[in-house]
């Protein structure tokens, strides 16, 4: 069975996106994963299935590379605003979000970011802006929900950690219940310059989901102020939230194809 999808990226964080509200696409965690695996498959971050919505314009069902289904993906939401073009509404796990088209990419409306301990969530009640926890070199992290769990590390100079050993050991431990993205930003001349290893896939050129949280954190620590800057591997995001405000998010999206594969090859 045949299909038509999209392959876009927000600063490197590349999507499959599947239109499925023209197209029959059932999907389990292993197909998910074959069409993501970048040898075998189509290759992506992450894969996005647009589907019918009773309480939005469509929903955004977000596969991690590694199968699991999850609550948000700001970069995608992003692509997924500039391909649709006018102001659009789209429900995804973690709530209904709403963006449209700019010039260059797309600007998204993230929703109100969470702060409880059971919200994040965290296995046991904890300080969520200073946490007293750590790993090796990386200490005292805030905590932040966007839609998914985020956990953020302010250090002296984010390019010198070893995110790929330290990431993979924080993303699973038990005080994450249902696991979490892993942030290391520092902060200069009021840009945040951050390298995100994100839950189910590993390292990304970008994360808009984390780009969020890392603003919010830093905002909340009187670290900068809004808007703020968000220097990634990929590229720069502009990050803007007041405290009881939703989160805006904006920067670049890149339309690289769109092509046809049989569904049935991948499981
Ligand atoms: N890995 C994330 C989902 C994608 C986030 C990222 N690609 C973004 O742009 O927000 C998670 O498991 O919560």
């Amino acid at each position: 069975m045949t299909g038509r999808f999209h392959k876009m990226h927000g600063l490197g964080n590349d999507f499959v996106i599947v239109d499925a509200r023209e197209q029959e696409m059932e999907l389990s965690a292993a197909k998910a994963t074959a069409i993501a695996d970048r040898h075998s498959g189509i290759g992506c971050d992450q894969l996005i299935i647009l589907r019918p919505s009773d309480i939005a314009d469509f929903r955004m069902q977000i596969f991690n590379a590694d199968g699991s289904e999850v609550e948000a993906c700001g970069n995608a939401s992003r692509c997924v605003a500039k391909l649709i073009g006018e102001e659009t509404r789209i429900e995804t796990k973690g709530g209904v979000i709403t963006g449209h088209a700019t010039a260059d990419g797309a600007i998204v409306d993230m929703g109100t970011p969470r702060f409880d301990w059971q919200a994040i969530p965290l296995a046991y009640a904890m300080d969520v802006l200073n946490m007293p926890v750590g790993w090796e070199d990386l200490q005292n992290p805030a905590a932040v929900n966007v839609g998914n769990p985020h956990l953020i590390f302010f250090v002296e100079d984010s390019a010198v950690v070893e995110l790929d050993r330290l990431g993979p050991m924080i993303e699973v431990d038990p005080l994450f219940p249902e696991k979490v993205n892993v942030n290391v930003a520092h902060i200069a001349d009021g840009v945040i310059h951050l390298r995100v290893w994100e839950r189910g896939v590993g390292l990304t050129q970008a994360c808009g989901t984390g780009a969020c949280a890392t603003a919010v954190a830093a905002i909340k620590r009187g670290l900068v102020t809004s808007p703020v800057r968000v220097d990634l591997p990929g590229g720069s995001l502009t990050i803007s939230w007041t405290a009881g405000e939703s989160i805006q998010m904006q920067g670049p999206t890149t339309y690289v194809f769109s092509g046809e594969a049989d569904w049935s090859q991948f499981g």
